[in-house]
């Protein structure tokens, strides 16, 4: 998989399904300025529906539209995640939360540490050891930090 970095401000992202895993998704999204909606009948109390467009109800394929570069899978059921992903066009990226073949993109784990950006990632094959290394390398910074 090819590694790059997004200047996503007052871009258009899809995020569908709002529970624990888009709370996460939303909140980095925010913070690097996209412009989100979120098509999901319940919200996560985590996420801010007035920094969000909140469209309330199920899932349909004519939710998505051509703007959206960027959409994440987000719900609790992996069948309609991986039906996300066959109603997207060849041109959109799709995330899927709930399966690790399937996904045309990551999210890495991140490491923020003096100025630097630090990703880690298994592209899909254990998010449990990208945890856990994310754990051991934060370790390490602190301990040799000058
Ligand atoms: C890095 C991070 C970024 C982020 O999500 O922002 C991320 N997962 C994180 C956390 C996390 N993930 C999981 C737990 C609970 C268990 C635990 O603690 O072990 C927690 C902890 C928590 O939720 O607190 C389990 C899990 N994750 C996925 C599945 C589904 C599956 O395996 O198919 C399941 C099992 C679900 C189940 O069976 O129930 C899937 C994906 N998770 C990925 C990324 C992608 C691949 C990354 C890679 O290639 O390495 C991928 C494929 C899709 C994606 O999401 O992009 C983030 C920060 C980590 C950190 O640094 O703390
Ligand atoms: N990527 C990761 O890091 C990671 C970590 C743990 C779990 N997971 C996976 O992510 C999935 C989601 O986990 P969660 O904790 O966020 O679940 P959750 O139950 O907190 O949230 C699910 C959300 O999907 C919405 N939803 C359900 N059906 C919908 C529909 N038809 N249309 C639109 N929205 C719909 C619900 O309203 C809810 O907001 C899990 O099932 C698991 O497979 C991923």
């Amino acid at each position: 998989m090819y590694p790059i970095t997004l200047n996503l401000k007052n871009k258009p992202v899809l995020i569908i399904g709002g529970g624990k895993i888009a709370a996460r998704k939303i909140k980095g999204l925010l913070g690097e300025g996209a412009d989100m909606t979120v098509i999901s009948p319940i919200l996560h109390k985590d996420i801010k529906q007035e920094m969000i467009t909140w469209i309330q109800k199920e899932y349909e394929a004519s939710d998505i539209r051509p703007q959206y570069q960027l959409i994440f899978a987000c719900t609790d059921n992996n069948s309609l995640n991986e039906q996300i992903l066959s109603d997207a066009l060849p041109s959109q990226l799709v995330n899927v939360v709930s399966n690790k073949e399937k996904s045309d993109f990551y999210n890495m784990s991140m490491i923020k540490h003096k100025g630097i950006k630090i990703g880690i990632t298994t592209e899909g094959a254990s998010p449990k050891v990208t945890k856990e290394t994310r754990i051991k390398l934060q370790e390490w910074l602190n301990k040799n930090e000058e």
